[in-house]
């Protein structure tokens, strides 16, 4: 009995609890911060790196002291049943991969949990599962007969069903979970449940039989339980040649309570079956990822015949949420229904790899029926209470080769005449089936499972190892953190339908993104202000849908084959609009650059922005330059040095893949909104119109400046806007066309000024801009594309004693104006415009125009999606200064 820091450990033997490991007891000097390394060790190194550098001859695995008795009168140890230096070594081991303040080793999982119900006195109650382990349920019938315990059970799927047991009035002592429950994979909420009785019974503690996954799976400390108690006999010894149980306890009270019971009752592992659990217990993550994999096959293989299966990894499975939520994976044990008793004996009694046999968690698979076995001591008309059928198989997965389960399970389920192979579907046509079913609702699954054609064994399995990472997932190192600005258009916006220059310049209002990998095959975007949140298996991505492609840069076109594809896959979700836009861009743009889905790296994508969102200030070209670079350099083909700035040819591919992804969201964009995200400052761009040529020019190295963005909230219609702008050219080309060359005469001038082939002074600078704007509204009056908001806008900044220049940008008809703040601007009178302005119910940003394009964070520690989320719109700027500054630009 051993703490995870061995430091509350007794070290008297007249204690009760004698049993600090001789392996934790003193921590070896620790110059080069290795312990806090160690500290972040993964499952699957912290599960073999046994701690047994302290023994006296430096013996590579713990030793087996095969003893009763220790001599002397004031050791570590005086009796085995007290502590033994083997047991120590284990349960030290044990509890720190199970996040544990102490771990026990004992002699089963049963005996676990009669210690465990000692804690409960005679007129206290047991809340329990009512699906659950025969034995278990066995020994709470026992505490109820003999003990005077109130045994209740309850659905602990729901977890309203547990609440009237809770609340003032009842006595519950205890509430006992298994997630996923013995046999029938139902699944528990741990940590809302573990929420809902510290709230409603603050006495009770909760404690989770843990044995369906294992620590390596699932940790039900972490998520508030008390005690968890794993039958050591299945995945942590992991070969049926030891019987063994693990309590692990999640506070000083009850480690101290079941320490006690332990010695006062004797019920600690025996020397040499803590050796072989210590032994066992290293390949544990190697052993569980094959398991559940073999597991994850054989349960799309019953389902895709057409049986009813019970499996936390199938997407029919009712709680996959709340499993995926609080589970690593979906563990290596199913059960199927036939709908026939005599048929499910028949298929198990046929089967000859799988040995038929009780237990689970062993290398090699076993089948059984629940009914007439692990499940045998519940009485037949409890268990039809319970829902626990007699025809269920239970099938518990090993590390064989999956073709030969699937061929011996196969070769079962056809010689018991569950299946037939490769029928001919028109034989058994749907409206046959019909019949069956109207006739004899319980044959109809057995004719269904006939009307399926064998699935494709080698598709599947290789379905399943892509999806479960066994060729060795492909990921990125660690997180790639990215950022690009929003823009606005300072001059020439409608006029630039018509061929005339428009400038726009970027903000610094920005979208963040951070890639950051994953270890199970899948792709995921959060993008809350996007209202985007998707998961997706890599290997079911329509990979044979991928357009051919060769160089560097992005197709010029969407391919539509793909894009429709991608469209009808992300729906599936239910998705929002604007979710469904931004998840079908980023799919797009990751399997485009991938190509294959061997080289697609699992990743997820977080994406959050102080930029508002479809207010005309290019949040989305914003969004796909930080998918397009972020994707992009987790391919390695945009290389990010230290200091300095991106290679330009690199800054161009971004820019390529970046407009595909904005063709995506937007269907025909001009493409100035990403080449001012990627390229920040400002761009000139001109469309070829008319036998004119067009074109976009970059403008670099003006001095930023203070900018009032002003959204004012009233929503617009860009479409009709520049209809209506095109139909008043037509009817009056004598008006219009005359002001189309005065905003083509601004947009020259203001180029000149801001590439600096117009010298002034910085004071010059601002306010020919400001002369420049107020023209370039007047015009846009004139052309009928302002709005009463934006005139309102106008009139509170030109006021006294603010005397400042207001012009709307991008479509006019509501939306945003912007407004420069000279240098000199009072900071007092800042405060009092802005306030003005919401007053009249518009939204202010006080931001600055012409700042940096795409920017990637060259040193980047982990775990930052989770603090980019937190950040809120609001904290990003300052998330993103917390970030040391190393970040260099385009
Ligand atoms: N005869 C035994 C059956 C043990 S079942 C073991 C295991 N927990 C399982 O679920 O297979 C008994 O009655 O306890």
């Amino acid at each position: 009995m051993s703490t995870v820091d061995g430091s509350s450990a007794p070290h008297s033997p007249a204690e009760s609890s004698l049993a600090t490991s001789i392996f934790s007891a003193k921590s070896p000097a620790d110059s080069d911060g290795h312990a806090a390394r160690a500290a972040k060790w993964r499952f699957a190194t912290q599960v073999v790196a046994v701690d047994g550098s302290d023994n006296a001859h430096g013996a590579s695995s713990v030793p087996i002291f095969q003893t009763a008795t220790f001599k002397g009168m004031d050791g570590q140890y005086d009796y085995t049943r007290s502590g033994n230096p083997t047991r120590g070594g284990l349960e030290s081991h044990l509890a720190r991969i199970y996040s544990a303040h102490q771990a026990f080793a004992l002699s089963t999982g049963m005996t676990c949990l009669d210690v465990i119900l000692r804690l409960v006195k005679p007129g206290e109650t047991v809340l329990a599962g009512d699906d659950l382990y025969g034995g278990t349920n066995r020994l709470l019938t026992y505490a109820k007969s003999h003990g005077g315990v109130d045994v209740r059970h309850a659905d602990t799927t729901d977890v309203a069903a547990l609440l009237p047991h809770l609340g003032e009035g009842n006595k519950v002592k205890m509430v006992l979970l298994e997630s996923p429950t013995n046999p029938l994979l139902k699944v528990a909420d741990i940590a809302e449940i573990s929420a809902a009785v510290k709230k409603a019974a603050p006495d009770a503690i909760v404690v989770v039989d843990n044995t369906m996954l294992s620590p390596y799976l699932q940790r039900p400390l972490e998520l508030g339980a008390d005690i968890v108690y794993d039958s050591a006999t299945k995945y942590l010894s992991g070969h049926h040649d030891v019987m063994a149980g693990i309590i692990a306890t999640g506070n000083p009270q009850a480690s101290k309570d079941i320490a006690w019971l332990i010695n006062a009752m004797g019920s600690g592992l025996a020397p040499f079956d803590s050796f072989l659990l210590l032994r066992g217990v290293k390949t544990l993550a190697l052993r569980m990822d094959k398991q559940q994999a073999n597991a994850q096959i054989v349960a799309n293989y019953l389902d895709a015949l057409g049986f009813k299966v019970h499996y936390p990894g199938l997407k029919s499975h009712p709680k996959r949420d709340v499993h995926f939520k609080q589970a690593s994976g979906a563990g290596a044990v199913l059960s199927v229904l036939t709908d026939d008793t005599q048929l499910s004996e028949r298929v198990v009694s046929a089967a000859r790899l799988w040995g038929v046999s009780v237990s689970f968690g062993a290398v090699n698979s076993l089948i059984s029926m629940p009914c007439l076995m692990s499940h045998a001591s519940i009485p037949a008309h409890i268990r039809a209470e319970r829902g626990l059928r007699e025809d269920l198989i239970r099938l518990c997965v090993g590390i064989e080769d999956p073709r030969d389960l699937l061929d011996d399970l196969e070769h079962a389920l056809i010689a018991s005449g569950a299946i037939v192979p490769n029928v001919d579907p028109t034989l058994l046509s749907s409206d046959k089936l019909a019949e069956v079913f109207r006739e004899n609702p319980s044959q109809w699954g057995i004719e269904r499972a006939r009307y399926f054609r064998r699935p494709n064994v080698e598709a599947l399995i290789d379905g399943v190892s892509r999806g479960l990472a066994l060729d060795g997932v492909k990921t990125i190192d660690s997180d790639i953190v990215v950022s690009a600005p929003g823009k606005v258009i300072l001059f020439g916006e409608h006029a630039v339908v018509h061929g005339v220059t428009a400038i726009a310049t970027s903000l610094n209002l920005r979208c963040y993104g951070v890639l950051a990998p994953r270890t199970d095959g899948k792709v995921a975007i959060t993008a809350p202000d996007l209202e985007a949140e998707h998961v997706w298996d890599i290997s079911s991505l329509p990979w044979d849908l991928v357009p051919p492609r060769e160089g560097s840069a992005a197709d010029e076109k969407l391919d539509p084959v793909l894009l429709v594809a991608l469209e009808k896959l992300v729906a599936e979700d239910k998705p929002t609009k604007t979710g469904a836009s931004a998840s079908i861009a980023f799919l797009y743009l990751f399997m485009a650059i991938a190509r294959e889905s061997t080289e697609a790296p699992a990743t997820t994508l977080t994406v959050s922005a102080n930029l508002p969102i479809g207010a005309g200030l290019g949040s989305s070209a914003a969004f796909s330059t930080c998918v397009a670079s972020a994707l992009l350099i987790a391919h390695e083909r945009v290389h990010v040095p230290d200091a300095g700035s991106i290679d330009p040819s690199h800054v161009d591919d971004v820019d390529s893949w970046a407009f595909l992804a904005e063709k995506v969201l937007h269907g025909n964009p001009s493409g100035i909104d990403n080449a001012v995200a990627v390229r920040g400052g400002a761009v000139a761009f001109t469309r070829a119109i008319e036998g004119k040529e067009g074109g976009m020019d970059s403008i670099r190295g003006f001095d930023s400046i203070r900018l009032l963005l002003t959204n004012t909230r009233v929503p617009r219609d860009t479409k009709s806007l520049v209809a209506g702008v095109a139909a008043k050219r037509a009817a009056e080309p004598h008006v219009v066309d005359p002001v189309l060359g005065q905003i083509q005469d601004i947009s020259d001038e203001a180029r000149g000024l801001l590439d600096g082939s117009t010298k002034t002074s910085r004071n010059g600078f601002v306010s020919r801009l400001e002369t420049l704007m107020r023209d370039n509204h007047g015009h846009l009056r004139t052309l009928g594309v302002s709005h009463p908001s934006l005139e309102a806008v106008v009139a509170a900044t030109a006021a006294a004693p603010f005397n400042l220049t207001t012009k709307l940008t991008g479509a006019g008809g509501g939306g945003c104006a912007v407004t420069l703040v000279p240098d000199t601007f009072d900071d007092a009178n800042l405060d009092q415009l802005l306030a003005n302005l919401r007053g009249l119910g518009a939204e202010p940003y006080l931001t600055t125009l012409g700042g940096p394009g795409l920017g990637v964070h060259t040193r980047t520690p982990s775990d930052l999606s989770s603090t980019l989320v937190a950040a809120g719109p609001a904290g990003l700027a300052s998330w993103a200064d917390s970030l040391n500054a190393q970040w260099v630009h385009s």
